[in-house]
């Protein structure tokens, strides 16, 4: 798990920043209050990232950055206040950004860029630039951002990097490149990266007018002047990164069901569609529906109703986690089950449901139990609508044969494998 030390020797602002930083990172913290307590816990410890005061009564000249720095500890300084000197210097020293304290509101923009940096851990970003010298730079400024970095010395190599590598999720593209350049570069992977999968930032040192706007109609994100200050660099490509991130956080919104957190139907359609739309996938699709589900909103209320559609989606989850597992309609969940074969999945989900039928719901400490039927269709036809007809009406027989029941609908080679096991 990542872990960030935060070194800070006022009382008030520590608490200020446990509490937004309980709200915004979900990582190990530790704090320290001088540069004594910093460098024990620096020899213990694995730093992904530090947020240090500037100054401690026992470190007035910026010791412990120096500390941080030395152990290889992408650090972000919290400072009350800084002159150009001052401003230079930390630069020079290799700190990935600064924030300056002078009101409420800058603690949590200190935290929300932890949290944007840590984000980028594990994140690829691509260079392609044809000076050695540039993409060193740029590399240097990137891994201290915590990317990991790949470089491309000319626009064709960049493009079969991409095209190869869809885990790429930041492009920096200089303009003049030998074999293809930034603008052609930045057409070509548009055809197949959209904004919401890849951000590009356009380079260029040439100066040429319109070279800006240019970069931006074909589809890059941001451009940048070369040479650059190193600050306006980070704050590009933070900046860019956060479109990324927050398209990434409305598409999961918009994917998801608000009650349960599973995904929801219309997630669960396009994926289906998507998968089917090369021919027939491997897979088994199962429909699981409450049994007798009004007669518990009628006993304990929508919102007990409510607390039983929760509980049943984390015994889903921890059986399922690997499948695709959505709730499709009110008390109607989907799992789709990859690799097996109809009369396995069969025996998979007829465990579940025999589980599921010991399980202790709980609606405000009352115990209750709840069933489930299950319809299982082979992913073998060409549509989403045929394989939920087959799946829909096995889950139709099921509830027909008295419910808590899984069964399997006849696949093309009528091998037929229903069976009740009531
Ligand atoms: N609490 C709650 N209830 C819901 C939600 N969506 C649908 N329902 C209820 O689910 C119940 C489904 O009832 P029916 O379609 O009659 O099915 P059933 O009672 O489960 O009976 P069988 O399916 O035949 O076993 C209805 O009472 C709906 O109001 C929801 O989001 N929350």
């Amino acid at each position: 798990m990542q872990r960030v030390l935060i070194v800070e020797d006022s009382k008030v602002v520590q608490q200020i920043l446990r509490h937004l930083a309980a709200q915004h990172l979900n990582v190990e913290l530790d704090f320290a209050w001088s540069l004594k307590e910093s460098k024990a816990l620096l020899k213990s410890n694995r730093y992904t990232l530090a947020l240090v005061d500037l100054t401690l009564p026992d470190a007035m000249d910026a010791e412990v950055v120096q500390l941080t720095l030395s152990q290889n500890v992408p650090t972000v300084v919290l400072t009350s206040k800084i002159d150009e000197y001052s401003r230079q210097q930390m630069l020079e020293m290799g700190v990935v950004d600064y924030v300056i304290k002078d009101n409420r509101d800058s603690y949590l923009y200190a935290i929300k860029l932890v949290s944007r940096l840590l984000r980028n851990q594990g994140c690829k970003a691509l260079i392609a630039d044809d000076s050695m010298i540039s993409r060193a730079v740029m590399r240097q400024m990137l891994e201290k951002q915590l990317f990991t970095v790949f470089e491309a010395q000319d626009g064709e190599q960049a493009l079969t990097m991409l095209k190869s590598d869809h885990e790429i999720k930041l492009l920096l593209t200089d303009y003049a490149m030998p074999t293809m350049d930034g603008f052609e570069l930045v057409k070509a992977v548009r055809n197949f990266r959209g904004r919401d999968d890849l951000v590009i930032v356009g380079l260029s040192g040439a100066g040429t007018h319109g070279l800006s706007a240019k970069f931006i109609k074909y589809g890059a994100n941001d451009f940048l002047m070369k040479p650059f200050m190193n600050e306006e660099f980070h704050c590009r490509v933070m900046q860019t990164m956060e479109q990324l991130n927050l398209i990434a956080e409305i598409k999961d919104y918009a994917h998801r069901d608000y009650l349960t957190g599973l995904y929801n139907r219309r997630y669960f359609c396009q994926h289906m569609d998507k998968s089917l739309k090369n021919g027939p996938i491997s897979s088994c699709l199962a429909l699981l529906d409450l049994d007798l589900f009004k007669e518990i909103n009628d006993k304990y209320g929508h919102l007990g109703g409510d607390s039983v559609l929760t509980q049943v989606a984390e015994l889903l989850n921890q059986s399922f986690g690997d499948c695709l597992v959505s709730r499709v309609g009110g008390e109607e969940f989907a799992v789709l089950l990859p690799g097996e074969s109809i009369d396995e999945a069969r025996a998979i989900f007829d465990n579940f449901r025999s589980r599921f039928a010991d399980n202790i719901f709980y609606i405000e400490g009352e115990a209750l139990n709840c069933t489930l039927s299950i319809g299982i269709a082979k992913c073998e036809y060409a549509t989403l609508s045929e394989v939920m007809r087959h799946a829909d009406q096995a889950l139709y027989r099921a509830k027909a044969q008295g419910r808590n029941c899984a069964m399997a609908a006849c696949t093309k080679s009528h091998q037929v494998t229903e069976k009740c096991t009531t």
